[in-house]
């Protein structure tokens, strides 16, 4: 990782947590619990020395933004709107990315007081089963070919221009896409998380990277993500036991070793094959990556440095 990492100043957790000039005040016990309710046991030690530096550089570069289309806009001669501020999260499966986004959705929506902060999984740029069983893609599910890319394309440049746009929804439970979609309001933030959003597309002409003005890119070793995996896939199956409509109803009757072994085989073919071949070689495109220990603990965090 070190010699493939040359543009990126390598910063430990030690320094890092002083580089942040506590401009924000600190949180208040409601905000505490709003983040604690978006995974028990994420640290609060985290937040205040990892997150709240995060959120002081976000805001540098965005800054850095507005003042960019005000100076184009009088070179331009002409009245240059502010367009959403867009952060892309990438990752394995499993590594954590949903529940960073949140923590960082809170996190600016506190910062940015009147921004309207919307957060969207790529989950829900999925082809549906039906899809990927006729293009006989359903066990390549997160595979690059399994996203309708072009939609997403389209729905990240109607974002930029100011419109408010219907989604379509994915969920776990399922593990299809949902009837109804989801209406993402003209955001003054965006934040999309998801394995894919720093792959390039067919579309030749654009790249899901020009739409971001920040990226960030999860990271951690297989084998502890292997184990999240596992414990998300226990998690999803125990949730099952009483709910026949879920996908994971099915493996519920099951011995522990059976489910365990299932669940091991699908990282091993699906997830982590795909980390390999099409995740992790997009790593570099992020500004910024946050690597994290056995117990999701920040320890290193590497800034883009050109
Ligand atoms: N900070 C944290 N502290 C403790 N557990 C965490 C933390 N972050 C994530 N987890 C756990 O790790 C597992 C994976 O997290 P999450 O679902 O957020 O991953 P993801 O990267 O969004 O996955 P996917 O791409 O499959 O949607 C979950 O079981 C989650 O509860
Ligand atoms: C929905 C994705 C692709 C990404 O979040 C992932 O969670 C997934 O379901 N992968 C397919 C293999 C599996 O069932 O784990």
């Amino acid at each position: 990782m070190e010699t493939e990492l040359i543009n990126y100043d390598k910063i430990t957790r030690h320094i890092w947590q002083n580089l942040y000039k506590k401009t924000l005040p600190t949180l208040t016990e409601k905000e505490l619990e709003n983040i604690k309710s978006i995974n028990d046991e994420i640290s609060l030690q985290d937040v205040n020395d990892v997150y709240l530096p995060l959120i002081q550089l976000i805001r540098i570069y965005k800054k850095t933004m507005t003042d960019l289309t005000f100076s184009k806009g009088l070179f331009l001669q002409k009245i240059a709107h502010t367009q959403p501020f867009i952060i892309g999260i990438s990752g394995s499966v499993a590594v954590g990315k949903s529940t960073i986004a949140r923590l960082l959705q809170l996190l600016l929506a506190r910062t940015f007081k009147t921004a309207h902060v919307e957060l969207v999984t790529t989950d829900g740029f999925l082809y549906p089963n039906q899809t990927l069983i006729d293009k006989k893609l359903l066990d390549r599910k997160g595979f690059p070919e399994s996203y309708d890319m072009e939609t997403l394309i389209t729905f990240l440049s109607e974002i930029k221009s100011g419109k408010d746009v219907e989604i379509p929804v994915y969920s776990h439970e399922t593990y299809d896409i949902l009837p109804d979609k989801e209406l993402v309001k003209s955001p003054d933030i965006l934040i999309i998380e998801g394995i894919n959003v720093f792959q390039s597309t067919h579309n030749k002409h654009l790249y899901i990277n020009d739409f971001f003005d920040f990226s960030i890119y999860v990271d951690a070793t297989e084998s502890n993500i292997e184990r999240w995996y596992l414990e998300r896939f226990k998690t999803l199956l125990e949730l099952a036991k009483k709910d026949t409509s879920n996908y994971y109803h099915q493996f519920t009757t099951l011995s522990q070793e059976e489910t365990l072994k299932m669940a091991k085989e699908t990282w091993k073919k699906v997830n982590l094959v795909n980390l390999r071949e099409f995740i992790e070689p997009t790593r570099s495109r992020a500004e910024v990556i946050l690597h994290k220990d056995k117990s999701h603990k920040i320890d290193k965090i590497y800034l883009k440095k050109y």
